[in-house]
């Protein structure tokens, strides 16, 4: 058992997912800005909302107010959807102890920016270490007890150790890079890939065409990746490959359940209407184009879905598009 108290922002799928599996290594509060949910969480310890059928960590406690999560906590850890984590954190910042490391659990850019949440952190709050838990975790089969295995990534060697003890248990296994901008944009990108793959199987598409699509899109996600500062081996772990293939082939996924609907024909704005969770893939894509833009990197599965995700190509069209590309190299763009 550890002694530290941690801070876990954000209600919903996630945050609560990471919070109960904290809660049985040390003290947790979970931060979830509706009090239901807060009530729900203290009294029948679940989230049904969010995660229908679990039950939560009995020692877990949950709170509305902020200061009370974050004035004592020495590690603050984000659950909050990538266009609302600014927000939040100029909330935290004042609570916060000086040093606290924050660690993200979000896998989205911010879209005035194009920022990472990394990013975000050390503008608002310079001075705290900080870092991403990611890797292929699909928040209900974490809470059913299968096994997984995530990553925490921070720049600090020592820090990052530390913090590892913090979130593995039992059938989560943690382990660690130095690799933040890598861990950070394996998470970001592989959304976008999930969304195309989507978008093939709702069309109907075969086991060969999602192989081909998941192997392109890695291999232009880890361009863009390491034009922006990640290492390319980052990209073969579980941050990349693993949560490429977890999210491009689970019933589970957001971003790849948005893909499916996308590919039957359906419109965005009704997807989105009929979602009661965030899919970062949709909501980063803009940002995503503008990075490979400005880097100079061609990414054409992603650039057709978001084309698709603007109103400006239908899934139909943008699919043939893709496997009409002419072929070059393996090694090559395309
Ligand atoms: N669900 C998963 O399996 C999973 C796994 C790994 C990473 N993630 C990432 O975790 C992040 C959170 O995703 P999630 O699955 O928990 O999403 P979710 O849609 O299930 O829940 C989002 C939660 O954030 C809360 N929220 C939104 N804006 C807020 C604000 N301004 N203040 C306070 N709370 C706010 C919502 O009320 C909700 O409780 C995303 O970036 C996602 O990509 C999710
Ligand atoms: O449900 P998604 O598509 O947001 O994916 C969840 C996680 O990122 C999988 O690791």
């Amino acid at each position: 058992m550890n002694a530290l108290n941690i801070a876990v922002l954000g209600g919903g799928s996630w945050g609560t997912t990471v919070a109960s599996l904290v809660a049985r290594n040390t003290g947790v509060t979970l931060w979830a800005r509706n009090p239901d949910t807060v009530e729900e969480i203290n009294t029948r310890h679940s989230n049904e909302r969010y995660l229908p059928g679990f039950r939560l960590v009995d020692r877990l406690r949950a709170t509305n107010d902020i200061g009370q999560a974050v004035r004592n906590a020495d590690v603050v850890v984000m659950g909050i959807p990538s266009q609302n984590f600014r927000s939040v954190l100029g909330e935290v910042k004042q609570h916060i102890r000086a040093w606290v490391p924050i660690i993200s659990l979000t896998k989205g850019l911010e879209l005035a920016t194009r920022m990472r949440m990394t990013e975000i952190i050390q503008q608002v709050l310079p001075g705290h270490p900080v870092g991403v838990l990611t890797g292929p975790n699909l928040a209900r089969e974490i809470m059913s007890g299968q096994a997984a295995a995530g990553v925490i990534a921070m720049e600090d060697e020592i820090i990052v150790q530390e913090l590892q003890s913090v979130f593995k248990s039992g059938l989560f296994r943690v382990y660690t890079n130095t690799d933040v901008i890598g861990c950070e944009l394996g998470g970001v990108l592989k959304n976008i890939i999930a969304i195309a793959v989507g978008m093939g199987d709702g069309q109907g598409a075969g086991d060969n065409t999602r192989a081909a699509l998941i192997t392109r899109g890695l291999s232009e996600i880890t361009r863009l990746g390491v034009a922006m500062g990640g290492k390319p081996e980052t990209f073969a772990g579980l941050a990349g490959m693993g949560d490429m293939i977890a999210t491009c082939t689970s019933p589970q996924s957001r971003n790849r359940h948005v893909g499916i609907e996308l590919g039957k024909g359906r419109s965005m704005e009704e997807i989105i209407e009929e979602m009661t969770m965030v899919a970062e893939g949709a909501k980063s894509a803009p940002a995503v184009m503008a990075l490979a833009d400005e880097h100079g990197v061609e990414m054409p599965i992603a650039s057709d879905v978001s084309r698709v995700l603007a109103g400006d190509a239908t899934a139909s069209r943008a699919f043939r598009g893709l496997l009409r590309v002419e072929a070059g190299a393996e090694s090559e763009p395309g």
